[in-house]
This record gives structure tokens, sequence and C-alpha cells, in this order.
């Protein structure tokens, strides 16, 4: 089988690395970062963390990879990923699955614009990673990923879940990944921009007094606008899960933070927070605390010219 990791930051790594290692699958990691695909391709890619390891693996600009995919696991930010969808429309043929494993919502309204709904797998992780540098990553925490074919296509999303669960990647097919996907949101939604506004580790965030009714006040909002959007959640499981969440992922940066704080590049807040707020609007929900954070958080982005 061959697999493209189309976006090879610190979670492209992390899947690609765990895929090439642990199955027959041929990987190619696909980015646009120069010193990174070098330093890939002559030394191998170097992990660190909770694994410990160097392989081989082919790293490539997207306009250089050539051979259609059977699978390609999008691994970009969501503000990239339309433009991504479009740099890899060359190796998509009827036979491709694609999986995207993006924090936020709202990312299968962009993929439908380049494949057919039955190779569309949507998918969630909580796995975190970092960049130490070009060519090395760091995996923070060992985590699990759910998978679901949102096209009914079972069959083929039950493959894509299988090579997952052989890398070793802990990979479950969900009959209900939106489920999943919005639970997922309300982690990052409770603890991505927080860190990243307060520029501390989730671990710090949730050690502080003032956290419980910050994240009560969000996740009531997430529970309010999803119900009213069918999906059906449950508050106090929401909250157990972010809780437990926040205790295996305590010593990571997220994700927002890395970007904002450490690499000064424009966040996700519009898929995160700022997501909920628009969904608030189409069913008339007010969504005052996610609506600050989002400004918040572009204010900050604003501040420091982030880019
Ligand atoms: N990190 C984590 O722990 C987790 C992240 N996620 C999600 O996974 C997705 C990917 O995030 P993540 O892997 O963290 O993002 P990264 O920032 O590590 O990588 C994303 C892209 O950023 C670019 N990039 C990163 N560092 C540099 C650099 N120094 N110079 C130039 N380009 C660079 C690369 O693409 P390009 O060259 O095209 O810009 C890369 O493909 C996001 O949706 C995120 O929310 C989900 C779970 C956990
Ligand atoms: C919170 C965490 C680590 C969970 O995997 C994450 O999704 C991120 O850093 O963006």
């Amino acid at each position: 089988m061959l697999v493209y990791i189309a976006g090879s930051g610190a979670m492209g790594c992390t899947v690609g690395y765990h895929i090439q290692k642990n199955t027959d699958s041929e990987v190619i990691l696909l980015d646009y970062w120069q010193e990174h695909i070098d330093n890939i391709n002559k030394n191998g890619l170097e992990v660190t963390g909770k694994v410990e390891d160097k392989i081989e693996i082919v790293a490539l600009k997207p306009t250089q990879a050539s051979r259609k995919a059977d699978l390609i696991v999008v691994m970009t930010k969501s503000m990239k990923l339309d433009s991504m969808m479009q740099d890899v429309s060359h190796l998509i043929d009827e036979n491709t699955q694609v999986l995207c494993l993006l924090n936020g919502m709202g990312h299968e309204r962009i993929l439908k614009e380049h494949v057919n709904l039955d190779q569309i797998n949507m998918g969630v992780t909580v796995w975190a990673a970092g960049i130490n540098g070009p060519g090395s990553i760091n995996i923070s925490g060992i985590g699990s990923i759910d998978v679901q074919n949102i096209g009914g296509n079972e069959e083929e999303g039950k493959k894509v879940a299988d090579l997952l669960e052989q890398a070793n990647l802990h990979t479950k097919y969900d009959s209900n990944v939106m489920h999943a996907i919005w639970r997922k949101v309300m982690v990052n939604g409770t603890m991505n921009s927080t860190s990243a506004l307060l520029k501390c580790k989730i671990g710090e965030f949730f050690s502080t007094n003032a956290h419980k009714k910050i994240v009560d006040d969000l996740v009531n909002e997430f529970v309010e606008v999803g119900n009213a959007d069918g999906i059906k959640l449950d508050k106090k499981e929401m909250l157990d899960y972010i809780y437990q969440t926040s205790e295996s992922a305590k010593d990571h940066y997220p994700s927002m933070y890395q970007d904002l704080v450490k690499n000064n590049k424009k966040t996700e807040i519009d898929f995160i927070n700022g997501a909920v707020v628009e969904k608030g609007k189409k069913h008339n929900i007010e969504t005052p605390y996610n609506d600050l954070i989002t400004q918040l958080v572009h204010a900050k982005e604003e501040l420091q010219k982030a880019e």
C-alpha cells in the first residue's frame, strides 16, 4: 500500500513514522519545508520523547511525487487544507482513500470539494507531538485515533483503521466519529487557546483555581450548540474526557501554543472555538465565552504580526 502524509510536521511525521516502522506499507512524507525534507532524506527521521528512534523514510514536496496513492493522510494546519488538497490532486484516483486527522471542525466540507464522499475518512487523534527542528520530532503523548468513512464506505474505512492499528497508533473504527470530533474540539477549545494565551503547559493551566470556571463556561456553549446540531453530547462525559486528557497531556504545550508562542504563526482558532461561534449563530445560540477567546487569540496574532 502506498501512503502519503500530506503535511509532515509534528503529527504528520508521528503518523508516518508509525506506519513506515510497523507495517508493510510504503510511506512518503510530503511537505514544503525544504530543510526538513533535506534532513529527513539525508539523515533519516529522528523521533524523540515517548519513542526514541531514527528511521529511513522518503520526504518530498507534493509536486515531486507522482505515483497514485492508496491512502493520503492529511495532517496540515486547517487553514492550509484546501491548498494541500489541490497540491496532491494528481496523486488521487477513484481508488484513493483520504484520512483527515486535523484538530477542529468543518474539514469535511473542504474535502468534499476535492474527492467523493465515499473516499473521505474523518478521524480524530489525541496523540501529542512537537517539532525539535528540521528532520526531528518529539512525541510527548501516546494517544489513540478514531476513524470513520463518512460516505458509508465502511469496508474501506475499516481498512484504514486496521492499517493504523497495525502501525501501533491505537486506532479503532468509530461508527459515530462526529461525536468524537466534537469531544476533541472541546479538548482543544478548553486547553489549546488558554495555554497559548497564558503561555503555559496544559497541566499548568489546569493547576490554576481559575481554570474550572473557564472550562465550564466554554463547555456549556459547546454542549448546547453540539446538541442543537444533532450530536447528543453529555456535559459530564465531556468534562470527564477533558480532565482525563489534561492529565495525560499535562506536560505538553498544545499545537496552538507551538504556533502562536513558539513559531509566531497564525492559529487554527477559527476551526476550534470560532467554529462553535459560527454554528451557534445558525442555531440562534449565543456563545460569548468562545467568541471572546477567539477574538483574544486573533488580537494576539495581530499584535505579534503572526504569519
Ligand atoms: N501537535 C499535536 O500534538 C497535535 C496536533 N494535531 C493537529 O494536527 C494538525 C497538524 O499539526 P502539527 O503537526 O502540530 O503542526 P506542525 O506545525 O508541526 O506542522 C504543520 C505544518 O507546518 C509546517 N512547519 C512546521 N514547522 C515549520 C518550520 N519551522 N518551518 C517551516 N514550516 C514548518 C509544515 O508545513 P508547511 O511547510 O506547509 O507550512 C508542516 O507540515 C493540526 O490540525 C493540529 O491541530 C492534533 C493532535 C495533536
Ligand atoms: C491537546 C492535544 C495535545 C491533545 O492531543 C492536542 O490536540 C494539541 O496539542 O493540539
